[in-house]
């Protein structure tokens, strides 16, 4: 058995018990800690060893729509598959979570997908909603961050907006271990350059919208 995933990975029902809440209520909520250190701190030394040729250029829209827009974001990304005990620990916490979740809002959520993500100074993410209103299946976004002794004047914080609002309503800083988790549907939000390498997981909960035994999308 995984050590990573032994250590004290299991969500307690008061944490399940509140982000349910925050949900409901909010349609977000910024988690200081979800994961222990051990798994984040894993995490993080993978992808900091990753050189760029294991990264892709991060796209928008999908499938044949895909296409690399540079003005709209510059980051580059790598898909987890399980493929180290690290992205396992982590997933089998996401596991939780959906579970969770499930049992207590039925939001129907049927799988969850997620890739690592590398801003280099500079990189950024144009103001977008990670799902269009009954065009997609996203409907749970989640952003792990993986940056240690990160300050303001490092930049590149995650700007959340309601929509047709030109202010944003949190500016969160993304700090290591800490996970923010929004309704896709419903926030426009936006990454601001930083001045340093900015490592995060990017992922998002999904309903099941397959369609005659296909399932949709494939990525
Ligand atoms: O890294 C972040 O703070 C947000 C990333 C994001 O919006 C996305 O990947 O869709
Ligand atoms: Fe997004």
């Amino acid at each position: 058995m995984n050590t990573l995933i032994q250590s004290n990975s299991e969500l307690s029902q008061h944490r399940l018990d509140n982000l349910a809440d925050s949900l409901a209520d909010k349609g977000y909520m910024v988690m200081p800690e979800l994961l222990p250190s051990q798994i984040a701190e894993s995490l993080l030394l993978e992808v900091s060893e990753y050189g760029s040729q294991h990264f892709q250029p991060a796209g928008i829209g999908r499938e044949q729509q895909q296409q690399q827009n540079q003005f709209v974001r510059t980051d580059e990304i790598r898909w987890l598959t399980g493929q180290t005990e690290a992205q396992q620990a982590f997933l089998s916490v996401m596991e939780q979570l959906r579970l969770g979740l499930n049992r207590r809002l039925f939001m129907g959520l049927f799988d969850y997908e997620c890739h690592f993500a590398h801003y280099g100074p500079g990189d950024f993410y144009k103001k977008h909603l990670d799902a269009f209103k009954g065009r997609t299946n996203r409907v749970l976004s989640t952003v792990l961050y993986l940056n240690p002794g990160w300050t303001t004047e490092d930049g590149g914080e995650l700007l959340m907006y309601e929509k047709k609002q030109r202010t944003p309503f949190l500016k969160l800083t993304p700090l290591f271990g800490q996970m923010v988790i929004f309704l896709s549907e419903r926030f426009p939000h936006e990454v601001l350059a930083a001045n340093r390498h900015r490592y995060s997981i990017a992922g998002w909960f999904r309903i099941n919208a397959s369609i005659g035994g296909a399932i949709d999308p494939p990525r």
